[in-house]
């Protein structure tokens, strides 16, 4: 990251968070709260970045979810990112996930009412998307696909791998696949930006992980661990 803006500050403690909002009640702060671990907060981080830069009378701060649990837990952070919009102690408004577009118009809307900042069209904010297989024509796609699909009779779409995957519902997944005995080959959609979106048609789900078994889409996290629970999971693996 280049050099951060006087208003971008990096939060190592609770008292730094308390002290920092507590200094100018009628300001308005964008919390975002991210991991590490967590490719789309990456991406997040820049359009946090620029917000700050574009905003100077806006606070930003930057909250590793993790290391600060506490804080996290005050403003019922479930996951990353997860971007929290205040005036002094006033909840304006909250963002889940990585949505430039409306993280944006939030502290847009927010920041013109109180300092009338004209603010700048979204689409430029748009973080560039991993690179991929180019030229790959939708029919070649689909029959990538449907190869990854059967590779082997258990198949994870998950971002990362099982030893380091890089999102807390593709950790889970495996972690509920491990604890069942599930072997199961993976794939990391991380790794591929075709793949990625083209599962998400496919199967007609917008999230990962994605389990398949024998070639035929299960479902997520959610899914998969209530399959788990009343044992349908097991059934289906005969
Ligand atoms: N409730 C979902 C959680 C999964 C989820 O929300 N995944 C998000 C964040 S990792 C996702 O894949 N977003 C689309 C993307 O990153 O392409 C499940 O049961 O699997
Ligand atoms: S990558 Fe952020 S929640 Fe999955």
């Amino acid at each position: 990251m280049a050099a951060a803006p006087s208003n971008f500050h990096v939060i190592s403690s609770t008292e730094q968070f308390q002290s920092l909002l507590s200094q100018d009640l009628q300001r308005v702060s964008l919390l975002n709260f991210w991991a590490a671990w967590a490719a789309p907060c990456g991406q997040m981080n820049e359009v946090v970045l620029e917000l700050a830069k574009k905003y100077p009378q806006l606070l930003v701060l930057q909250i590793e979810a993790e290391a600060q649990s506490d804080i996290s837990e005050s403003f019922n952070v479930e996951a990353v990112p997860t971007f929290v919009v205040l005036q002094g102690h006033t909840l304006l408004g909250q963002v889940s996930g990585a949505d430039a577009p409306g993280l944006t118009k939030l502290i847009a809307d927010n920041i013109h009412g109180v300092l009338s900042v004209k603010p700048q069209s979204h689409t430029d904010q748009k973080p560039a998307p991993p690179s991929s297989i180019p030229n790959e024509t939708p029919e070649q796609l689909n029959e990538r696909l449907h190869k990854l699909m059967n590779q082997d009779k258990v198949v994870l779409f998950m971002k990362g791998s099982p030893d380091t995957p890089r999102c807390g519902f593709s950790r889970r997944i495996v972690a509920l696949l491990r604890d069942q005995g599930v072997q199961f080959s993976h794939f990391d959609i991380l790794m591929d930006e075709n793949v990625r979106s083209g599962l998400k048609v496919l199967n007609n789900w917008p999230t990962f992980p994605q389990l398949i078994i024998n070639g035929e889409f299960v479902g997520g996290l959610d899914v998969v661990h209530e399959m788990a629970e009343n044992g349908e999971l097991k059934e289906i693996l005969g």
